[in-house]
């Protein structure tokens, strides 16, 4: 992340006239990483862009101008290859042509391992991702652990995640779907919406903030392109009908470029990540907070409460800033939740009991009256009264 701490740095001023394009993202901290990453010397006139689609041997670019399309660069002065996503300086390649000639360090990154090729390579989906939505439409079954691999891949991307429920208006008992989602979605936060209704927009709204990039990942037919024509507040992707019967969508995208929100936002949507780890990621990713749990057992103390205890693993991992203070605040969350569940079974199974033994007293308070108007009878029979009163 960019830091503002170097403010005495006089050359910062000189950051700040850097001129990029802001609909596409470039904020102040832009341009900070732009300044940190100065162009090469034959390159003055260089300016920032961003990659916005990658064709097959063009890049499209956005800059502080508009659009360029760009051969692929062959110039790249460290040989990496331009993503989705990237901060690129704009400059001249050998023949003198516009070209991008340096690929800026990447904030984060969704890569999947080519598992089928010779090569180990990486490849990067999208890169300087900021949130990454993940997609769970209430019109289907939860599948057990995809969201919990989801989460853990964007958690490795180093972008944050939030879960976003859709489709909310169909479900019948959506409370307790949405309860099963959060304990899924291990401390991460979840935003419950229905295009249908309108509901839940300006909640999702608040978590993107402006000059943030936005993916969002989820199975065909979820729901992303009406989120997303309506967080653009326009129509830029076509929605597709689910099929009735079978629940799954017909693959409706067509567009694969970064696309500027109305709110100052930025959504990146490339068919490559939009189901990004929904149907490949079942090669042996860990357990969502396995490392915390590792960390547990170097503590001092057994029972130690990770808070202000001596000899504190995880206190330490946070100050020598090897663990990511936001995972740690998403275990603790996860933890008050599991807690409130817990607190809510307990709950319902002290009502169950009270029920339950209302029920016993209320049988036994009749069982008790007529045992009593039994008793009553039989006195009255033998006394010989009642006997027109009481025939059966
Ligand atoms: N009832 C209801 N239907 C919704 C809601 N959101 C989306 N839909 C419907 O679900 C269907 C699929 O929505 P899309 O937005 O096309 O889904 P997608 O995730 O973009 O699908 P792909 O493009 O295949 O990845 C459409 O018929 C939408 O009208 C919602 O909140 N409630
Ligand atoms: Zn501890």
């Amino acid at each position: 992340m960019n830091s503002f701490a170097s403010s005495s740095n006089p050359s910062n001023s000189s950051a700040l006239k850097l001129r990029g394009p802001v609909e596409y993202g470039f904020t102040e901290a832009t341009a900070e990483l732009f300044h940190a990453n100065s162009i090469p010397h034959s390159q003055e006139s260089a300016r920032p862009g961003r990659v916005v689609r990658l064709d097959r041997n063009r890049v499209l670019v956005a800059s502080a101008d508009g659009m360029l399309h760009l051969p692929y660069p062959s110039h790249s002065s460290d040989g990496v290859v331009p993503a989705t996503g990237d901060w690129v300086w704009l400059g001249h390649n050998n023949a003198g042509e516009p070209a991008v000639v340096e690929v800026l360090p990447r904030r984060s990154a969704l890569s999947r391992k080519r598992a089928f090729e010779a090569s180990s390579e990486e490849q990067i989906l999208g890169s300087n991702i900021d949130i990454v939505a993940v997609v769970v439409p209430m019109d289907r079954p939860l599948t057990h652990n995809r969201l919990e691999r989801t989460l853990v891949a964007a958690w490795d991307s180093g972008a944050t995640p939030l879960v976003v429920i859709t489709k909310a208006d169909l479900a019948d008992l959506a409370d307790d779907v949405v309860g099963e989602v959060i304990l899924q979605a291990a401390g991460v936060e979840v935003v419950t919406t229905s295009a249908e209704h309108g509901d839940g927009l300006d909640e999702l709204m608040q978590h993107i903030p402006t000059g943030a990039t936005l993916v969002l990942l989820g199975p065909s037919g979820a729901g992303k392109s009406t989120l997303i024509n309506a967080l653009a507040g326009r129509q830029v992707q076509q929605t597709g009908e689910v099929r009735a019967g079978d629940r799954k969508g017909k693959h409706t995208t067509t567009s694969r470029e970064l696309v500027p929100l109305a709110g100052g936002a930025v959504l990146m949507d490339t068919p490559g990540v939009r189901g990004f780890g929904l149907f490949d990621a079942e090669d042996g990713m860990e357990e969502m907070f396995g490392d915390l749990e590792e960390l547990f057992t170097r503590c001092r103390f057994a029972d130690c409460a990770h808070q202000a205890e001596p000899g504190c693993a995880v206190q330490e991992a946070l100050t020598e800033e090897a663990l990511d203070p936001r995972r740690w605040a998403s275990y603790l969350k996860l933890q008050r939740e599991l807690a409130a569940l817990a607190r809510k079974h307990d709950a319902a199974a002290r009502r169950a009991y009270q029920r339950e033994w209302h029920q016993k007293v209320v049988s036994a308070e009749r069982g008790q009256r007529a045992a009593e108007r039994y008793k009553h009878d039989q006195a009255e029979e033998r006394a010989g009264k009642g006997n027109k009163r009481r025939k059966r």
